[in-house]
């Protein structure tokens, strides 16, 4: 996949083009299903390729915290979007001054660069200065260019429109087996394994703390099942583990850390790029009296999770 920057103008492409825009964070369920039917539109060797903004518009334009934060990172979502097909992906600079851009200028001086065969958005697709334009506006301005624009009906899940921003939420009050059920997939962070305190080794817990995670949405702090893969060059390893992400109110934490514990694992993984994935919310974090109360229910922890995944007692 093919990746342009555009900070103006995109450039000019030859290849008949088939086009989806937005921000596609997460690659959730909805955004599937428009990525499904732009394969499915390929008939004569077009290319499928991906209008995107880099940060959220909602976080460039009124400071937003809630837009901050990102359920995939930049490298993620390039990797996700190759793995379904996408040629070519224009990362748009979503800045202040981009966003002035009008409906008519968007579609007159931007989409007519890439020599489009047909768009396909979702219903309620808002575009153009202040989000004025919508998908009939849309389809109207590129009647004049004979671009045919596909409006899917929403992909809802329980009566509701499946979106990012349900989805960060739902990662911030904790809920990964509703997240999972809106992704398609667990929420994961893949980031790089950093030197901690060294005190967990000496609880009995060793943990890996994960670093350079910075791009992700903060899950709700406590302690979680959830997998680790530690990945290779040649294969990568997937293990059970349990997950404690949050401030550490027991040993006077300042900062929200991820930390890991992998079951049926002892190494060294400092260094090691890995993979955290969230399976399920076990319990808040608690402020124990000392280093025994936490170490005895972190055994508690432990037991736990090996009853819930059926694996043997240590
Ligand atoms: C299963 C598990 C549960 C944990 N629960 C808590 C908790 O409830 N409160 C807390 O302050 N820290 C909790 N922690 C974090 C520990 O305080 C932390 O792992 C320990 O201080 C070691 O940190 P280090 O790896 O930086 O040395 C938990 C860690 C694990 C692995
Ligand atoms: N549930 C859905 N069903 C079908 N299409 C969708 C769905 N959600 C978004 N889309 C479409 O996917 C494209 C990219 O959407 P985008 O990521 O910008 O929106 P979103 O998921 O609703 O995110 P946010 O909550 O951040 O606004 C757009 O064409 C949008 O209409």
């Amino acid at each position: 996949m093919e990746t342009i920057e555009v900070t103006a103008l995109p450039p000019a492409n030859e290849k008949p083009t088939i086009l989806l825009i937005g921000k596609f964070d997460g690659l959730h369920i909805g955004h599937q299903q428009l990525l499904d039917q732009a394969n499915a539109y390929r008939e004569n060797g077009e290319d499928v390729a991906v209008f995107g903004f880099s940060d959220h518009p909602l976080w460039v334009l009124k400071g937003d915290p809630a837009y901050e934060k990102s359920l995939s990172s930049f490298k993620d979502k390039l990797q996700m979007l190759k793995r379904a097909g996408v040629d070519r992906y224009y990362n748009i600079y979503f800045t202040k001054e981009y966003a002035q851009i009008t409906p008519e200028q968007f579609v007159n001086e931007q989409l007519t660069q890439l020599n489009i065969s047909r768009i396909i958005i979702g219903e309620g697709f808002k575009f153009g200065k202040g989000r004025n334009a919508d998908a009939e506006g849309l389809t109207e301005l590129c009647k004049e260019h004979r671009i045919p624009v596909t409006v899917l009906p929403h992909v809802s899940f329980n009566h509701e429109k499946v979106s990012s921003t349900k989805v960060r939420q739902l990662v911030a009050g904790g809920q990964m087996e509703a997240v999972q059920a809106l992704l398609g997939r667990p929420f994961e962070t893949t980031g790089v394994v950093e030197k901690g305190e060294q005190l967990g080794r000496q609880l009995g817990f060793p943990t890996l703390n994960l670093g350079e995670i910075e791009e992700y949405v903060e899950p709700k702090p406590g302690v979680y099942l959830g997998v680790v893969e530690v990945h290779d060059e040649q294969a990568s390893a997937q293990y059970y583990s349990l997950i404690s992400a949050g401030y550490r109110p027991t040993v006077n934490g300042q900062t929200y850390k991820v930390e890991a514990y992998l079951l049926n694992f002892s190494g060294d993984l400092y260094g090691k790029k890995v993979t955290v994935k969230y399976l399920r919310f076990m319990r808040g974090e608690e402020n124990f009296n000392g280093l025994d109360a936490l170490v005895e229910h972190m055994q508690q922890d432990e037991q736990q999770a090996r009853e819930i995944l059926g694996l043997a007692a240590e």
